[in-house]
């Protein structure tokens, strides 16, 4: 098949989050399995930057009533796969990509609006048909209605997937501050008062609409789950589905990961000992090989769960315990977690920072991975802290619920620590039993930390469960 992998960032050429990770794996994968893909992504700042790519095309022309949007195609090549970048410098040629530091830029609608239509216009200006144009998340959410509106011909047998990496994320805005749709009066039937919301869109758009882990995909059908598009996910209940994200063990693999001091395997943990010393030098906390790391490494967001984790900190915090978090985002969030690495800097070091290298070192280095997210699509720390014998602690929500088995729940089966209800009660409640085992039952933990090791979620399978649902779509 032909697939054009619509999405605006990819790892390696940009990242802001998980997004970026499953952009780079999955056309990979795709690819692995003998599809032809084309990805089409923005040309930000930082890729003019790192790459200044050629122009592989000649300059495009949308027009919006009289006004003309000219832009440039560049090619980049990621591990052999072509990414075509939409360049236009008014829209992305910008420090960051959706916001400068954490205020979201107010043209975002209209340059994503914009980009979901200039990807198709990429994909036409290099005569590349697609039967499957596979978008993601709210950016590219208005691809799947340029194609059913395209009269060129060029797209009649393609078909669309909408995946969804994060419903919470829906591009909601004024359609009154979208210039680029003025032209399209027959939206006007699809505002929810004066707003047009993109995802809503995607969803009625798509030919078939997915989301990253089954366990989500049932809970976007719940009137709780559905982040307040209930109506419009049941409506395309037979369309809807789950594919489980995969890990990209090439990347993540204490067996050969260049980030870390010491690489280490399932039949030896000295390397991981040594890892979890270099993480306490690094962040500075005490060097205590029996104290327990509690590692975290995410976007700094109420998704996260920190509407839990801030309040029970103080009483973790009368633990025999260290806590490391690596994070950007929320102000407020941060400002707490400087506060308490102040008030405890023997046992808790906040990095307010980006770093690939400090990821790799928080799941090497620490005992546990603390993701109690208040939704989690699909999360992939808790994989990768998995593949490196760093033992999750998550909320049985999303993804989360799919990839991880409690403790108590299925000794047998068992690779990390889970609880229900979204409060910092029975938050602490599963740290504390979670630290309980670590002292109690050393040996006990080690066998679990070598189950977790052992446990794959590969994208070549994942990949697959993509092949049949481009084929479903196809008819
Ligand atoms: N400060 C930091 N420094 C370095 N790296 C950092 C970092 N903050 C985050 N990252 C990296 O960004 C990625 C985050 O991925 P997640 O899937 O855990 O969450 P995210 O919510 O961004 O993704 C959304 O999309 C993905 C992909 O579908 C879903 O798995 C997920 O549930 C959904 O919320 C990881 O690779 C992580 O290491």
């Amino acid at each position: 098949m032909k697939i054009l992998f619509v999405v605006s960032e990819v790892e390696d050429l940009v990242k802001t989050g998980g997004l970026a990770d499953v952009a780079k794996s999955l056309p990979l994968a795709l690819r692995d399995l003998s599809h032809e893909v084309l990805i089409v992504m923005p040309y930000y700042q930082a890729l003019a930057t790192q790459f200044s790519a050629a122009e592989c095309a000649p300059k495009q022309i949308l027009y919006s009533e009289q006004t003309p949007y000219e832009f440039a195609i560049r090619e980049i090549q990621l591990q052999g796969l072509r990414v075509l970048c939409v360049d236009y410098p008014d829209f992305f040629a910008r420090k960051g990509l959706y916001s400068d530091d954490y205020h979201a830029y107010p043209d975002n609608a209209e340059r994503f609006a914009f980009f979901a239509h200039a990807a198709l216009k990429t994909a036409q200006a290099v005569n590349f048909q697609p039967d499957i144009v596979h978008c993601n998340d709210w950016h590219t959410a208005l691809t799947p209605y340029f194609l059913h509106i395209d009269d060129s011909g060029f797209f009649n047998h393609s078909k669309s997937i909408f995946t969804i990496h994060n419903g919470a994320y829906q591009g909601t805005h004024r359609f009154v501050d979208i210039p680029y749709l003025r032209p399209h009066h027959q939206l006007a039937a699809q505002l929810d008062g004066d707003a047009l919301n993109f995802v809503r869109m995607g969803i009625r758009y798509a030919t078939k609409i997915n989301t990253v882990s089954p366990n989500y995909a049932q809970e976007l059908l719940t009137p709780l789950g559905s982040h307040h598009l209930f109506y419009e996910f049941t409506q395309r209940r037979g369309d809807v589905s789950g594919i489980l994200n995969g890990c990209d063990y090439s990347q993540w693999d204490p067996v050969n990961d260049p980030h870390i001091i010491q690489t280490y395997d399932s039949k030896n943990f000295k390397g991981k000992a040594a890892c979890k010393a270099d993480l306490q030098k690094e962040l500075t906390l005490p060097a205590e090989p029996k104290t327990p790391v509690i590692g975290m490494v995410c976007r700094l967001t109420e998704q996260k769960g920190f509407g839990f984790i801030l309040p029970m900190l103080d009483k973790l915090m009368q633990h025999k315990v260290q806590l490391a978090i690596v994070g950007t985002g929320d102000p407020d969030i941060c400002r707490y977690l400087h506060d308490m690495a102040q008030r405890f800097p023997q046992k808790l070091a906040f990095h307010q920072d980006f770093s690939v290298r400090k990821a790799h070192m928080i799941e090497a280095g620490s005992d546990f991975f603390l993701m109690p997210s208040l939704f989690e699509p699909c999360g992939l720390n808790q994989m990768y802290s998995l593949a490196f014998a760093t033992l999750p602690i998550v909320r049985a929500v999303g993804g989360l619920k799919d990839t991880v088995v409690d403790v108590a729940e299925d000794p047998q089966a068992a690779t990390g620590f889970v609880f229900e209800q979204p409060n910092d009660q029975a938050l602490l409640a599963c740290v504390q039993r979670a630290l309980l085992f670590y002292h109690e039952f050393p040996e006990k933990f080690a066998l679990i930390q070598q189950r977790a090791m052992q446990t794959r979620f590969t994208w070549q399978a994942a990949a697959k469960e993509y092949e049949k649902l481009y084929l479903k779509a196809l008819g």
